[in-house]
């Protein structure tokens, strides 16, 4: 067992990796793509049940408060049992020949409106209601004053009813038809109301206008609203008797809760975006998304996967939310597959809305404040049309409605409204009805919406991907090459390549030719060359802005009084600094090479790494993968761009980031399963030369992904969730992803970090043995693995590349040379000041430090002691010399007459040894170790630096 508690499996030596035991080949496809993320959101769900359960529960929690407001509203002291309308007739007659129930005044006679309501009196009250017509409102009052039993309802109108002849035309609102009633009663109670007969009078006005109306657009008239007052058959709830409802009558209360149904139902919907937009931010910041775009993974492929998985959710809550409203008697009469069609439809929009507000959101922590925001946007845009288009006293044409509907929650405003209305009137919405109001156009709207947010979101993630990601140019969609085309032009780096090779020795290069090896290029075959090539690449970051800027409102006010100006550098009002993290790196890493890219922190290696996965654009130069040259290098124009060049090189690529990118609820077995998947791995057979043998496709992947977990050192763990694993564990399995399907090109940023020493030569070994066929570029910390590793070595610094070359060559020319190291002959304590002792007959002289040190600076002029124990002594032998040592030297040639001395120095030290005058038992020679090479080389940078500084202080001073 190792420190992480895996049981090792033989060493790595003496067995194959699973990369020299398959042959493996990477060809990702969207359809397996999209499979195996919708397995791993379902899986993730299905872990993280709690958080699933929230948000499937938090849109109904909502719903049933707005139950139990309902509910509270319609107590029973508000509720009325549904009556009929009294007959105008009714208890009110005292003679049956002259009764004149039904005064009018405004319209003549002769008008249309009152031929129809004669006809409607005739039908439901023959020979005792009479209409009767005054010359003016006092004239009629004054026959009430008179006679007021025989005079129950006087109506007054406010207009002929020209209005009403003419057909209706949909894009204009229809004229009014106005009038008034006059009726006896004096107070807005249902009884007293009902009783006075002035809702009946209503009745009879309407349905007479509504004929009219009805006539003049060539549909059959409606019977008179109440029955015949001597059928038999009419009891209390005769036909059209019940014509107004209870709901008309039961409250103030009950009409505020109407009214707010649809704010309740927009607010149920925040936790849908809220959900889709905190996954896609997270796995952003998180970079998962960023690795697995790496691997291969499509856009298309994760938004579909992310949309199936919540809107899937969505068809639940919805029919949850439509059975409380059923259930809480919210809808009782309307058709429940209607109010689910709505929900559902706007939940599709709910979905989209978060993925386009992720667009604007680079961190989880401000998730909920802009889904906030958000849900203020969605009320508030209902709420002013409500008020200001929909309320009563407006009018909006049926075209201008319908456009307001592209806002989803207009849409679903209202058609809540709408349903509310009818439930109270009218017996709610089916499909009978459907067509006749806004509704059906609001659901035919609400899918337009689907549409178009669902369109909006994926081109806004495509053109605005973050930090991490590549950005699609604004037009990529209309491009041939980005649906897969014509043949696929690789971006043509045959210039490229020329290029670079004529501007190798130029400007800065030459000034620093010493501190690079001249690397033979010759050694390596012409097609195993520069798999990775980076010339002049250059990244700036800007930092942030002053705080001032960012405070919501106010901080616009302050950018147009007050613009950021980069020259203020602190404070609230700090302008945006521009800081070069990479400035004009130079790289080539040929096949079968690992290079080892070393640096201090913030030296820019993580950002170099991500510009050549193709993550980040470089602000100039050029990188070319594969023979690909990446987008965002020079000379690529967005034009000659083809659009599936980043996928290519993607294909190639195993990447390792910085930090591990796993899914902590998945297994490690599930988890290279899934980015199998992305990356398309299929196993074609195995190298021994068995083929497939009598293996299945699947069977091969599982034994190649079972031998890759094998290789380090995962099998036995291999069921276990990744959050139970220790962190050089997880960066075991991140190393292992990077192998994965046999790439050619393979990044790795600090791999082996928090790994134990066993682990780490492990893993060291699994690289070594699969270079074979592949351009590694490593970076890291440690010297000993960069040393041990590394078949050459990159030293950054400050975004600039210091140096370059072999462990050997940097340790000759950048170390403190070698280490000569002596073993003195040892004498007892008592013994400590003689000169020489007697081993039998001879004497033995004692350790000399003044002759052994004399003649070693023979050789050495500025030899030192290092240490000097009473066992040991080490002398440090420089192989850098000062200007004058040089004597117009390189410092390379320096070295090599340094190195040349040595045989001549070692033949002096054995001549003196065996003549007994040093008294030195032994001597050894070491060269200095990496870690020396790159702490001179930082102070020496520290040292210029410092001097640099210096010197432009003493320049201010002098002006
Ligand atoms: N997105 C960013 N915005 C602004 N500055 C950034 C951004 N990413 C990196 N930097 C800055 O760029 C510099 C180089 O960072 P980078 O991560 O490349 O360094 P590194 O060499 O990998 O460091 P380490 O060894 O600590 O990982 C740092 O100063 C860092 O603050």
């Amino acid at each position: 067992m190792d420190h992480n508690g895996e049981t090792h499996g033989p060493s790595t030596a003496s067995r194959l990796t699973a990369q020299m035991s398959y042959n493996v080949v990477s060809q990702p496809a969207a359809g397996q793509q999209l499979y195996a993320l919708l397995i791993k959101n379902i899986r993730i769900r299905i872990r993280d049940l709690a958080q699933t359960l929230n948000a499937l529960f938090q849109p109904v929690w909502m719903m049933l408060v707005l139950v139990f407001l309902h509910l509270s509203a319609k107590s029973a002291s508000n509720h009325v049992d549904v009556k009929a309308l009294p007959f105008l007739s009714v208890d009110t007659c005292k003679s049956t020949t002259d009764c004149t129930y039904f005064g009018y005044t405004g319209v003549p006679a002769t008008d249309p409106i009152i031929t129809e309501i004669s006809g409607f009196l005739t039908a439901s009250e023959p020979n005792t209601v009479v209409p009767k017509f005054y010359a003016n409102e006092e004239a009629m009052q004054a026959a009430y004053d008179a006679s007021p039993v025989n005079f129950v309802v006087g109506v007054v109108f406010l207009g002929p009813s020209t209005n009403l002849l003419k057909p209706t035309n949909p894009a204009v609102a229809p004229d009014q038809f106005q009038y008034t009633i006059l009726a006896n009663h004096t107070a807005w109670v249902y009884n007293e109301y009902l009783n006075s007969r002035f809702a009946t009078a209503q009745a009879y006005v309407e349905r007479a206008a509504i004929n009219l109306r009805r006539k003049a657009n060539g549909k059959p008239p409606l019977s008179s609203p109440l029955p015949l007052k001597t059928d038999p058959g009419v009891g209390t709830t005769g036909a059209g008797r019940t014509f107004l409802s209870y709901a008309n009558f039961v409250g103030l209360g009950s009409s505020i809760n109407g009214a707010l149904n649809p704010y309740y139902v927009i607010f149920c919907y925040q936790a849908v975006w809220l959900g889709v937009l905190s996954i896609i931010v997270e796995e952003k910041k998180k970079k998962i998304r960023m690795a697995m775009s790496m691997m291969g993974m499509t856009q298309n492929a994760y938004l579909c996967s992310l949309w199936l998985m919540q809107n899937i959710q969505n068809l639940a809550i919805c029919a949850l939310m439509t059975f409380i409203l059923v259930i809480g008697r919210i809808f009782t009469h309307s058709n429940a597959f209607i109010i689910w069609l709505v929900l559902v439809l706007f939940s599709f929009n709910a979905t989209a809305i978060g993925t386009m507000a992720s667009v604007i959101v680079p961190d989880p922590k401000k998730t909920s404040q802009v889904s906030f925001i958000l849900l203020i946007i969605m009320v508030g845009a209902y709420g002013a049309c409500a008020a200001l288009a929909f309320g009563s006293g407006h009018s909006v044409t049926t075209t201008q409605e319908t456009l307001l509907f592209l806002i989803p929650s207009v849409a679903l405003g209202r058609s809540i409204q709408y349903i509310t209305g009818l439930e109270d009137a009218l017996g709610g919405v089916t499909f009978d009805n459907i067509s006749e109001g806004p509704l059906a156009r609001a659901i035919y709207m609400l899918a337009v919406d689907c549409i178009l947010f669902y369109f909006l979101a994926w081109y806004l993630d495509a053109v605005f991907p973050g930090e991490f990601g590549h950005a699609l140019p604004f037009d990529f969609f209309l491009r041939p090459s980005y649906w897969g085309v014509g043949v696929y032009h690789r971006a043509d780096s045959n210039v490229v390549h020329s290029d670079l090779d004529q501007s190798r020795t130029s400007g800065k290069d030459r000034a620093n030719a010493d501190m690079f090896e001249n690397f033979d290029l010759s050694r390596v075959p012409v097609e195993d060359r520069k798999i990775i090539q980076v010339k002049g690449m250059r990244k700036s970051f800007s930092t942030s802005i002053g705080w001032a800027y960012h405070i919501p409102l106010w901080g616009l006010f302050v950018r147009i009084f007050y613009p950021p100006n980069s020259s203020r550098k602190t404070g609230p009002f700090a302008g945006a600094q521009e800081q070069e993290v990479v400035a004009g790196l130079d790289l080539e890493v040929h096949r079968n090479e690992i290079l080892g890219f070393l640096g201090h922190n913030g030296a820019g290696k993580t950002t170099s790494l991500s510009i050549i996965m193709g993550m980040v654009k470089p602000t100039t130069g050029t990188v070319i993968v594969n023979g690909n040259l990446l987008p965002g290098s020079e000379g690529v124009t967005h034009r000659d761009l083809d659009m599936r060049t980043l996928g290519e090189v993607q294909k190639q690529m195993g990447v390792c980031p910085q930090h591990d990118v796993l899914f902590e609820t998945l297994t490690a077995w599930e988890t290279i399963q899934l980015y199998a998947a992305i990356k398309g791995v299929k196993v074609t057979g195995r190298k021994s030369g068995s083929g497939k043998g009598d293996h299945s496709d699947k069977q091969l992947l599982d034994g190649y992904l079972e031998h890759l977990l094998e290789d380090v050192y995962l099998k036995e763990k291999k069921h276990e969730r990744v959050s139970t694993f220790s962190g050089g564990m997880k960066r075991k399995l991140s190393v292992a992803l990077a192998f994965l399907g046999d790439p050619k090109v393979v990044l790795l940023d600090e791999p082996t970090t928090g790994m134990d020493v066993f682990t780490r030569k492990q893993v060291w070994q699994l690289m070594q043995d699969s270079k074979a066929g592949r351009a590694i570029l490593l970076t890291t910390h440690s010297m000993e693995e960069a040393d041990a590793l590394g078949d050459r070595i990159a030293i950054l610094s400050h975004g600039h590349l210091q140096t370059l070359g072999s462990s050997l060559f940097l340790k000759n020319r950048f170390g403190l040379g070698y280490r000569l190291s002596l073993e003195k002959r040892r004498v007892m304590l008592a013994d400590q000041h003689k000169q020489a002792v007697h081993v039998g007959d001879d004497e033995v002289v004692l350790f000399d430090e003044i002759r052994t040190t004399t003649l070693v600076q023979q050789y050495f002029p500025d030899a030192t002691i290092e240490v000097n124990t009473a066992t040991d002594i080490t002398y440090v032998l420089p192989t850098t010399g000062s200007v004058e040592q040089l004597q117009g030297r390189s410092a390379q040639e320096y070295i090599q007459d340094r190195k040349a001395v040595l045989p001549t120095l070692f033949a002096h030290l054995d001549m003196e040894i065996k003549a007994n005058r040093l008294g030195v038992k032994s001597v050894g020679l070491a060269l200095t170790t990496l870690e020396e090479v790159f702490v001179s080389l930082q102070e020496k940078e520290e040292h210029e630096k410092l001097e640099k500084e210096e010197l432009d202080k003493r320049n201010a001073a002098n002006k």
